[in-house]
């Protein structure tokens, strides 16, 4: 069955398409969940009828087809989006259905054909609980943190922010998520929309679990923050000794917790320097086979020891979670949290919910962090917190003060 056609007439595109669902999940009071995977041409988006709350002592392997949104505290709630609906893009035309799911899908949405128009999707907003991160109280919070790596209270700590922007009043939330798919190749692009949490949007290059096919496990230690320009040769690009050791305790981090588990067989490639939109990183990539090593359940195992990571929280873990409780000044929600797709045929692509902004009814609220060490200089982590956000400010493209 030829479901562009079908679904389709010539000029209905996948556009349109996207936004007739999520403006349905919004209607009927659903969950919805758009994402692409990086490196990859495939947009996917699933409609929950109903969102679930997840116990953090869930098996990620056991559950149905759905894409999990989870906040950074650990405390709190992470939800689930089971897929009721599951529909797939490639070169702008709906994907062959192949699974039982995409075929039912396919079959609801041809009964909705004569409904689908072209119009802009609607998205839930929730409000806003705190106000933007003053430039001052951003830099005291950093100039705190170093004062705490002299006292070897930790290595280091990832104090972040939020500033809320205006939306243009043609904002279009699928025009953004194309806009992010093309500028991000690298990231995992992604769109969830759920009456409880809102809306949040974000082009995240950070990977914390990847499970294939219930067989090779793998995570990044991923540091280090330089504006990226077009052209630059990635061979040649230097590392200031502060990004080095600041991606180094990433990889240590990552490395405890397999000793935790006594995991010892386990490949390590990088650092190297990779691409995240604007910007430049230095990552190293984490690789197990599951089935030579007999961890089977990896992916659940790794889920609950490496979140928070490093590179969103600090080293060691506590001191540096306690630190940001006490001083950071407000609630990341969503913001470092985790978030992906779970058990589509077999594979579990989990992303550190990073480059991200939460929608509200007319702003959007951006957010970011930096790692900071004994080596830091409180304005440069502003500064590279401001060219963070601009990798959604620069799709978002608000209305700027003149
Ligand atoms: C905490 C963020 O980035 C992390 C990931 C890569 C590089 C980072 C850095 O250089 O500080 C951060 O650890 C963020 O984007 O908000």
């Amino acid at each position: 069955m030829d479901t562009t056609t079908s679904v389709s007439s010539p000029t209905i595109t996948e556009i349109d398409l996207l936004s007739y669902l999520i403006q349905h999940a919004v209607d009927n009071q659903f969950s919805v969940a758009v994402w692409r995977l990086p490196n990859n041409n495939t947009r996917h988006i699933i409609l929950s009828r109903q969102h679930e709350k997840l116990k953090t002592d869930i098996t990620l392997e056991e559950l149905p087809t759905g894409f999990i949104f989870a906040p950074f505290d650990t405390a709190s709630e992470r939800i689930y989006l089971k897929a009721d609906f599951s529909f797939s893009f490639t070169d702008d035309g709906l994907n062959e259905p192949v699974t039982p799911l995409e075929i039912t899908s396919s079959a609801w949405l041809q009964a909705k054909r004569d409904e689908i128009k072209k119009r802009k999707a609607g998205y839930y907003h929730i409000q806003r609980t705190s106000g933007d991160t003053q430039k001052d109280a951003y830099l005291n919070v950093v100039a705190l943190g170093i004062a705490e790596t002299e006292k070897e209270t930790f290595q280091k700590v990832v104090p972040s922010r939020s500033k809320a922007v205006t939306l243009p009043p043609d904002f279009d939330i699928v025009n953004a998520f194309m806009k992010l798919c093309a500028g991000n190749p690298n990231a995992l692009i992604s769109f969830v929309s759920t009456p409880e949490t809102g809306s949040w949007l974000g082009a995240t290059p950070e990977m914390l679990v990847n499970v294939e096919g219930h067989t090779i496990f793998k995570t990044v230690a991923l540091a280090g923050t330089q504006p990226y320009r077009e052209g630059m040769n990635l061979k040649s690009v230097a590392w200031t000794q502060k990004d080095i050791e600041e991606q180094a305790l990433v990889e240590r981090y990552i490395i405890s917790c397999f000793k935790r588990i006594r995991l010892r067989e386990y490949d390590e490639h990088g650092p190297k320097t990779v691409v995240a939109g604007n910007l430049l990183h230095l990552k190293s990539e984490f690789t197990v086979d599951m089935q030579a090593t007999d961890f089977l359940q990896l992916g659940t195992t790794m889920l609950q020891l490496l979140h928070p990571t490093s590179a969103v929280c600090g080293m060691p873990l506590n001191a540096a979670l306690d630190f940001l409780r006490k001083h950071e000044g407000y609630d990341r929600q969503f913001y470092a949290g985790f978030l992906g797709p779970v058990n589509f045929k077999n594979n579990i692509h989990i992303f550190v919910n990073l480059r991200c902004a939460q929608l509200l009814e007319s702003q959007a609220v951006l957010y970011a962090g930096a790692g900071v060490t004994i080596d830091s200089v409180p304005e440069q982590e502003w500064e590279e917190t401001e060219i963070k956000m601009n990798t959604l400010l620069n799709v978002i493209s608000p209305v700027r003060p003149a």
